[in-house]
């Protein structure tokens, strides 16, 4: 387990990196960390390796304040820790195998058994016809596996990830999220995160943590922060990966914040989960409220394998049955949210 207490940093220019962080990730888990340019995400991956010491607080790994190590008890924490970086960070002049042997070179492994791991780590990351070539002669994700290689080829128990998939086409990111997670599995690796993109977080990530300014302002499990997110830039994030705008069809309608006629129709948007979505909502608000109800949009996404969708519904009815069937609906776990009111007939 990994948990940070109190973590401050503050750099001698005066610049407060991170102000308070606290944060627990759980043995095995994918943890993102997201945030905008300059949030504190590197300072913050940085803190938990000890690159950049806190200026104040704990960094507690497996029970161990990293914080309070010398410098030869911090060397050996940190066979448990691997880094990957957003530019690969290879050794131009040496082969992909010899790039992956460098770690053991220095933890002095014997020959044999560094052949044997290198063996089977090219084997894991779908390189082992590539052993012989030099690093000008790869892709960027091809770059990107010899680094995962090599921070995982001396057995670490975590693996730090400095946007590590920000550099690469769409698809290669989707190959290399893919061998993350296949890490994750096979060898029980601890994976912490930090990205500015949300599609690397809603692909592989359990949990996240939002930073803004050197404070987590929100975290939750993935699956949470899509279903009910609670800070704006929560919203903006998941907006860029699963878009909240009306679609295009429903901007002709005249939509209007406030209630302008009694026999005004009310536009909503409902937000729920794969485990709700086969409860017959829509025809409880019509039968047991006498409601009129459309639906006007509807969406479906998953996230760690369970749906989420959104729904926009136009419900039009008396007063006192809207209010009724709006206090059942959050009574339900649904987000509900209504977007404006329209005249006339939809
Ligand atoms: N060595 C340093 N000396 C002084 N200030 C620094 C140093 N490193 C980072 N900072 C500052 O600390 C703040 C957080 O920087 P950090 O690199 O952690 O953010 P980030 O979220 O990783 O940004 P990016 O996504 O752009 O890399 C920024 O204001 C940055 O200018």
């Amino acid at each position: 387990m990994i948990e940070l207490k109190h973590v401050s940093k503050s750099y001698t220019a005066g610049v407060d990196a991170l102000k308070d962080i606290n944060l627990t990730i759980n043995d095995g888990e994918i943890f993102g960390i997201i945030g905008q340019s300059g949030a504190g995400k590197s300072t913050l991956i940085r803190c938990i390796n000890m690159l950049e010491r806190p200026t104040s607080g704990e960094v507690i790994i497996n029970g161990k304040d990293m914080t309070k190590l010398s410098t030869s008890e911090l060397r050996a924490e940190r066979r448990h820790i691997g880094m990957i970086f957003q530019h690969f960070n290879l050794l131009s002049s040496r082969t992909v195998y010899e790039n992956i042997a460098f770690p053991l070179e220095l933890y002095g492994t014997p020959k044999e058994e560094q052949k044997k791991k290198i063996t089977d780590i090219l084997e894991l990351v779908g390189l082992t016809e590539y052993k012989d070539k030099y690093p000008s002669q790869l892709s960027g994700g091809q770059k990107q596996r010899v680094g995962i290689a090599r921070a995982i080829v001396s057995d670490p128990d975590i693996l730090l990830s400095d946007e590590a998939t920000s550099a690469l086409d769409p698809e290669t990111v989707k190959s290399i999220l893919n061998l993350l997670k296949d890490i994750n599995r096979k060898l029980h690796i601890t994976i912490i995160m930090i990205t500015h993109q949300m599609e690397v977080i809603k692909s592989i990530a359990d949990r996240v943590a939002i930073i803004e300014h050197g404070h987590i302002i929100e975290q939750s499990s993935v699956l949470d922060l899509f279903t009910s997110p609670k800070t704006e830039t929560a919203r903006n994030f998941i907006g860029s990966v699963s878009s909240n705008t009306l679609p295009e069809g429903l901007k002709n309608y005249h939509i209007h914040d406030e209630r302008e006629n009694a026999d005004d129709h009310i536009m909503m948007r409902l937000s729920f989960r794969g485990d709700v979505a086969n409860e017959p909502i829509i025809a409880k608000l019509a039968r047991d409220y006498n409601l009129e109800v459309s639906i006007l949009y509807g969406t479906v996404d998953f996230i760690q394998g369970v749906s989420f969708g959104k729904l926009i519904i136009d419900v039009s009815g008396s007063d006192s049955n809207i209010t009724a069937a709006f206090n059942h609906l959050h009574s339900l776990p649904i987000e509900s949210e209504v977007l404006g009111y329209v005249s006339g007939n939809i």
